[in-house]
């Protein structure tokens, strides 16, 4: 376990409270599915028309390097602020948020691990696709920091590559986990006049991985031991009643909620966004050998003026119900997260473990996938369906939401609040 928290046991409970997070709350034991799916099963993605169009499965492209595209984060005190103005520029962050945030960086000398994280994940990529006999370099650009994306296109460029296969840090359909990164691939051409031309480059991107083996099966194993972890630990625990799983991840503007996935495909509450993260959690909790024990999905690390409706509850609110719901531990699974970067250090290790504490909780906090083998096996095998164009039905999924999208639909997972960018992986609008 990363982070733990097993001290208190007796703060007061919030009896009076109710529980807000009923809509989010996980599916009590049922009976197992007729065709339960393994993790590393496959599930035929037919669950919608619109994933047997080409716009699901691209034709197969022979690359000539993958594009690791990281979120970027500061390496010292004086990276804070500009790295911070990148992030939120035209964003309508209120100060007082930005100054907060800040502190959050400054109590770790300004250095974010998410750069060292992607460094590791980099070597780790090439170590596999080396012993795979696989000869593809990994180029490595951040949407935010140094390296920029900018920094590996003239890399690309100067190699004389012309097609690359992106890998984005970041498994789920948002604006913010996934069209963002598109659009910064499109900017990123433009800047450096690579977008078109005799050196033009063409920049695809392989699809969102949240339901993808190889970045679940970390989460199994996470939630596995955490659970055990807290039975070790707390006297007569009585895992069905007195745990909680509570899925983390981060919170986004309601209305880009909304706007998230294929619209035709009707998610509900949340859009792709919230159900990608509700069936895969469900899936967690069912491999882990988990099923008897509850859960819900909650979010954390809002921002954004107080007017505006972000996805909710936020994991503080949610853990200060759970003594009243009878619960003595709690176990947080960074769900939305690819590496313990700021936003699980400072929110889950800092925030929601003392606030588990306060509650007389204990608690554990699991690892996110890092450079869990299954994980960067996984990433690989995602760049391989892409250069084989393999089939729909040939692509490992584990829930029924089926392998995503190679090429985003017209719309998807717009930002309504910023308004149009142009956008590379997509079918032109
Ligand atoms: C969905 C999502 C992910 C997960 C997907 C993915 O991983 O891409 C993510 C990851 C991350 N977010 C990060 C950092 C920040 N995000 C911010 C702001 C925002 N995030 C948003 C969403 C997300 N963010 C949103 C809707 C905003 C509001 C502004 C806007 O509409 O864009 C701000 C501004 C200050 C603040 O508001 O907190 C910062 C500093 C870091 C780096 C951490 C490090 O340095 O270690 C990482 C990995
Ligand atoms: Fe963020």
């Amino acid at each position: 376990m990363v982070a733990v928290n097993l001290g208190a046991t007796d703060a007061p409970g919030d009896p009076g409270a109710a529980n807000s997070a009923a809509a989010n709350r996980g599916h009590k034991p049922g009976p197992a599915s007729s065709a339960p799916c393994a993790v590393g099963a496959i599930v035929p993605g037919a669950t919608h028309a619109a994933q047997q169009g080409p716009e699901h499965v691209a034709e197969p492209v022979a690359y000539d390097a993958i594009l690791l595209a990281g979120f970027g984060g500061p390496e010292g005190q004086d990276d804070v602020i500009p790295f911070l103005r990148n992030v939120t520029s035209g964003r309508g962050i209120p100060d007082e948020r930005l100054e907060e945030v800040a502190h959050h960086y400054r109590h770790f000398g300004g250095v974010s691990p998410i750069n060292e994280h992607n460094r590791e994940l980099k070597a780790a990529l090439e170590a596999e696709l080396a012993s795979r006999g696989l000869e593809l370099p990994v180029l490595w650009g951040n949407r935010n920091w140094d390296p920029y994306l900018n920094d590996a296109l003239a890399e690309a460029k100067k190699a004389g590559y012309t097609k690359l296969i992106a890998v984005a840090t970041s498994a789920y359909s948002s604006y913010s986990s996934c069209r963002q990164y598109r659009e910064d691939f499109a900017d990123a051409l433009a800047d450096t006049g690579l977008g078109d031309g005799p050196d033009a480059i063409q920049i695809d991107k392989v699809r969102q991985f949240f339901d993808h083996p190889g970045f679940v099966q970390p989460f199994i194993e996470g939630v596995r031991d955490g659970i055990a972890q807290l039975e070790a630990s707390v006297d007569g625990l009585d895992r069905a009643t007195q745990v909680e799983v509570l899925f983390a991840t981060h919170s986004i503007p309601s209305t880009d909620a909304a706007k998230s996935g294929p619209a035709e495909r009707g998610f509900g509450e949340g859009g792709a966004y919230a159900a990608q993260h509700r069936a895969v959690a469900e899936v967690v909790m069912r491999e882990a050998g988990a099923a008897d024990v509850p859960w819900q999905l909650v979010y954390q690390s809002r921002s954004g003026p107080p007017s505006m409706p972000w996805l909710e509850p936020d994991i503080n609110d949610a853990i200060e119900q759970l003594p009243a719901a009878g619960r003595r531990a709690v176990v947080i699974v960074p769900l939305g997260f690819v590496s313990d970067h700021m936003e699980v250090l400072w929110d889950l290790d800092n925030e929601a473990l003392e606030t588990a504490g306060e509650h007389g909780l204990a608690a554990v906090r699991v690892p996110t996938p890092g450079t869990h083998p299954a994980y960067v096996a996984g990433l690989v095998d995602l760049v391989l369906e892409r250069v084989n164009g393999t089939p729909v039905a040939e692509r490992p999924a584990v829930t029924e939401l089926g392998p995503w999208y190679d090429v985003c639909r017209p719309g998807c997972c717009e930002n309504v609040r910023l308004g149009f960018r142009p956008a590379l992986a997509g079918i032109a609008p």
